[in-house]
């Protein structure tokens, strides 16, 4: 009994100069995909990230919700496509997913509201946050699927120094305030960049970076930008893990200092990368930090 107690304590003390680290500092955290379909997997999400705001960090959510659009889009009978990952999005689909992001957006304040931490759920229409133009995937016309050309951060920043928690959907406007849809990943990435982010974190349905998918001992716990460019070029990465490690180069290249791969499917995952000295999951940092051990 006494030996719990002790360890319950280690535990503490360990977080401790991880607490000191990132007082007032912002944390983007990505939450979609597969980790977040099931509903103890979210409850676990939000209480971690309610916790970061608790012990004084400044955590922003970005959600996505793609496999709830193609749920409620099957409802009224649309077919979902995609080009390289991206929804095409015509005006139907657009009303959509900007309902059920909405939605989305709300059921995650109330959890949030639920821990006894003031929450408030926008999107990226709201304080004319996200800017857009439309985005064409090889060429291809994918309808209003949104291309960020700049976010401003003034919302997010008052909202922060009012002490909310803020919560956003990936939905912009471009310059004739027509509403698009925007990958939640590239959302979550500019908005990491715009705000200054000392930390971006993706909740995936996968460990980590592999560098090959079939042999779990390929595993990559830390990689610095310059690799991870490399490993982007030689075209052994795929699927949506493409374009979320194009996000995280991007965001350590724009001054974001860590961004980090978890696995959502992991309860508290993002407790355990933050406070504990081994940390989960996979690390993208600058070159010039190679040699520094840990994540302090
Ligand atoms: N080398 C790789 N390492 C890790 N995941 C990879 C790799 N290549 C492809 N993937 C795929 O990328 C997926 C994660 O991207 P994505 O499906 O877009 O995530 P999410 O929807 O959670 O944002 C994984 O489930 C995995 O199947
Ligand atoms: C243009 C585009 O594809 N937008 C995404 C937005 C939601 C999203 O990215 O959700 P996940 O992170 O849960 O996949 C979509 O419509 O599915």
């Amino acid at each position: 009994m006494e030996q719990e107690v002790l360890k319950k304590a280690e535990v503490l003390i360990e977080a401790l100069p991880y607490i000191q680290k990132f007082n007032r500092k912002i944390i983007v955290v990505k939450y979609g995909g597969s980790a977040m379909s099931n509903e103890e997997l979210q409850k676990n999400v939000i209480k971690d990230v309610t916790l970061l705001k608790l012990v004084g960090f400044k955590p922003i959510i970005v959600h996505g919700g793609g496999k709830e659009i193609s749920k409620w889009s099957e409802k009224v009978g649309k077919e979902s496509k995609f080009v390289n990952g991206l929804r095409v999005t015509d005006q139907e689909t657009m009303e959509i997913a900007e309902m059920v992001l909405g939605k989305v957006n709300k059921r995650l304040v109330s959890m949030v509201q639920e821990l006894g931490v003031s929450a408030v759920g926008v999107s990226g229409k709201d304080g004319g946050m996200i800017h857009v133009e439309k985005k064409y995937s090889d060429g291809q016309d994918i309808g209003y699927v949104g291309e960020i050309t700049d976010v401003n951060p003034k919302l997010l920043y008052d909202l922060l120094e009012k002490d909310f928690l803020p919560i956003v959907a990936p939905i912009g406007l471009d310059d004739g305030f027509k509403t698009y849809n925007i990958n939640a990943d590239d959302a979550a990435c500019a908005i990491a960049k715009a705000v200054g982010a000392d930390k971006l974190v993706f909740l995936t349905d996968i460990e980590g970076l592999y560098i090959d998918i079939n042999d779990k001992g390929s595993f990559i716990p830390r990689i610095t930008v310059s690799d991870a460019e490399e490993l982007i070029g030689s075209g052994i990465i795929g699927g949506g893990m493409l374009p979320k490690l194009g996000n995280c180069t991007s965001a350590v290249k724009n001054g974001v200092n860590r961004v980090h791969i978890l696995d959502g499917r992991i309860p508290h995952c993002l407790l355990l990368e933050i406070f504990t000295n081994e940390g989960v999951g996979t690390m993208i940092l600058r070159d010039e930090d190679k040699q520094l051990v840990g994540d302090i």
